[in-house]
């Protein structure tokens, strides 16, 4: 039977053994925020005329893209149906699943003493399944296996089962069976949840000590602190103490999601709720950071606080040179949401005033780029993105590079550029394929194994600046949608890496600067002065495009000459006429940047950051 929200105990301090904290960890799409949704409603802490999907992805863009950005978490009670008298809490935590975030993952899990291992029955174990359930067994999470969709006709869970219990190390018939769409199996998945999790240890006693697995900003209350009571307890009204930074709050509010904000007078050892000081960035309330009291509070954090560290750059610049404020005023409200944003002010020849924006990876930016544009109506000429580079002189100097234009000239001793582990789970048939393309963005093989007969996990040591392009759209295209990808940063290496510069009419563009590696280098430079001949309209006088390192000129192009004069073609009087194609010009030229001289249209800008033929990616062309 169903617990219903009448029989919740008292939110704040339940007995720890009564308590399940868990998460659930998913490779994108196999179905972990349906599975919420049908654990809520089973839990009856949302009334079915109130459940719409998806009832955690709050933010619409979450929605849209069907990705969970933000965690959240939820406290579901639930008596086990051989135990019809007993409520247990279990705290969902709910975990994003991209790459990009998996610092946050890392932080729900820290939170956690069992997780939920959910896999389509009908796709099977996918490379963030893998890259989550590491994390997990590295945290000692008690792990419960799960097949999910298995009302697809493609399912084949006895295939799938075999696959997951190789995998945990447990028997093919312990591998539960759901489906999320139907509800089928989620009470057997919540019984097996209280049976399976341990209760959360704590010390009741000892000085109060929280972990912060999330803050999220809301303008109404401010910053909004999703925290697990490790040991001790917190309370109401009490002054806390955020452990990395020594800043002092009062608590204002304190309580638990179920899934609305519940106000309680404190939390104990083992409960998850949120705390509210009214502070109004979430940068004073980091993930990862341990809370405390102030007044006898504890003197040793929590585990290892970790600032997140942007991986990707790009210069976001306003097409239209009056809009530079507001894109200052929203980037400083989208930080109050998310500590991972950096930026700073930028100056490009090419592109006037912009910023330049630190992002986690490519996801991360587009969502960035895409709220911009969305929430803030802002129309934005977006650099393409690239990493960071340390460049070490002979003089003994280091550089930190994070805009191609400013990779320092002189005499270089070492330039290193940061690497990452990736994993690639694939059908056995596409080994050769994905091994070239490996091969080509300068991989290295680490090894590979075979995950059932005919599916194989396949691990390289790649360039990060390889792979934040399209490799994941390559990687699509040449597995024919099969193949799944995760990565994870595993420091730098040296590279014979050079800057090519692009020249329009001599003048060197910054906006269109890139490091490429040295044996790249002829071909990069060749396929961008092409393209850029091809987007760039005719002037009124000839234009040389040249690519160069340093003064060393490595191709050329020439756009001739022609005299643009839109009246040839009208003979005689008719002046309205005349007007109107005066007019067209006009229009025209609003959407061209002026480079020096020169007119630059905005797909010219775009156009750098695809790597094939065809014109600009899709990503840049939002
Ligand atoms: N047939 C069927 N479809 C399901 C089931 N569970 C989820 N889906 C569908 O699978 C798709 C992905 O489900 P989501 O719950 O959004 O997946 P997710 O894992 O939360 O995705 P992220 O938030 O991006 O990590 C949606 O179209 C769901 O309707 C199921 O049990 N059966």
């Amino acid at each position: 039977m169903p617990a219903t929200p009448n029989n919740v105990p008292e939110p704040s301090r339940t007995d720890p053994a009564l308590i399940r904290n868990f998460c659930i960890i998913a490779h994108i799409d196999h179905g972990k925020s349906t599975l919420a949704d049908r654990m809520l409603q089973l839990t009856g802490v949302v009334e079915q005329r109130q459940m719409r999907a998806q009832y955690l992805d709050r933010m619409d863009i979450e929605r849209e893209r069907g990705i969970t950005i933000k965690s959240q978490a939820v406290r579901l009670p639930w008596a086990p149906t051989d135990e019809p008298g007993k409520t247990h809490i279990l705290n969902m935590i709910d975990t994003p699943g991209h790459v990009d975030f998996t610092y946050e993952v890392s932080r729900s899990l820290a939170a956690c003493e069992g997780t939920v291992l959910l896999v389509d029955a009908a796709q099977g174990i996918e490379a963030q399944t893998l890259a989550n359930l590491y994390l997990a067994m590295e945290n000692d999470l008690t792990i419960i296996p799960v097949l999910n969709k298995i009302d697809l006709p493609a399912a084949q869970p006895e295939k799938f089962a075999e696959e997951l219990a190789n995998l945990v190390g447990c028997d093919p018939d312990d591998v539960l069976r759901v489906s999320a769409k139907t509800g089928v199996g989620v009470d057997a998945l919540l019984d097996r949840a209280v049976r399976d999790i341990p209760p959360p240890v704590g010390v009741a006693d000892a000085p109060a000590r929280a972990m912060i697995f999330d803050s999220v900003y809301d303008s109404y209350r401010g910053v909004v602190t999703y925290v697990r009571v490790i040991d001790g307890q917190l309370n109401k009204r009490e002054r806390i103490r955020m452990m990395s930074t020594g800043a002092t709050h009062e608590l204002l509010e304190i309580g638990t999601n179920s899934p609305e904000m519940l106000a309680a007078d404190g939390l104990g050892v083992g409960e998850v709720g949120y705390l509210i000081t009214g502070v109004k960035d979430v940068r004073q309330s980091k993930v990862g950071d341990t809370v405390t009291s102030q007044n006898k509070g504890a003197t040793e954090a929590l585990g290892g606080y970790k600032d997140p560290k942007p991986m990707v750059f790009s210069g976001l610049y306003p097409l239209d040179g009056s809009d530079y404020p507001e894109l200052r005023e929203a980037l400083d409200k989208l930080q109050l949401n998310d500590a991972a944003l950096v930026y700073e002010p930028e100056t490009s020849a090419a592109l006037g005033f912009g910023f330049r924006v630190g992002f986690l990876g490519l996801l991360h930016l587009d969502v960035i780029r895409e709220r911009l544009e969305r929430e803030f109506g802002l129309d934005l000429i977006a650099t393409a993105p690239n990493v960071v580079y340390r460049v070490l002189m002979e003089d003994g100097s280091e550089h930190t590079v994070t805009n191609p234009s400013e990779f320092p000239e002189g005499k270089i001793n070492d330039v290193y550029e940061p690497v990452v582990r990736a994993t690639i789970l694939a059908p056995s048939e596409f080994i050769g394929s994905i091994m070239e393309l490996c091969q080509t963005r300068r991989g290295t093989l680490l090894g590979m194994d075979y995950l059932s007969e005919d599916r194989v996990e396949i691990r390289y040591t790649l360039p990060l600046a390889e792979i934040v392009f399209d490799f994941f759209d390559q990687l699509k295209s040449k597995t024919r949608g099969y193949a799944s990808l995760d990565y994870e940063p595993t420091g730098e290496q040296t590279s014979s890496l050079v800057k090519v510069d692009i020249l329009l009419h001599g003048d060197k563009v910054d906006a269109f600067s890139a490091i490429t590696h040295k044996d790249q280098a002829y071909a990069y430079g060749v396929r961008l002065v092409a393209k850029l001949r091809e987007l760039i309209p005719r002037q009124a006088f000839e234009v040389p495009i040249q690519a160069a390192i340093g003064s060393r000129v490595i191709a050329r192009e020439t756009i001739r000459a022609i005299r643009k004069d839109v009246l040839a073609k009208c003979y005689g009087g008719d002046i309205s006429r005349k007007r109107k194609l005066l007019e067209k010009q006009k229009e025209g030229k609003k959407r061209m940047k002026m480079v020096g001289s020169v007119e630059v249209p905005q797909e010219a800008f775009i156009a750098v950051l695809s790597s094939d033929d065809s014109g600009g990616s899709g990503k840049g062309k939002k």
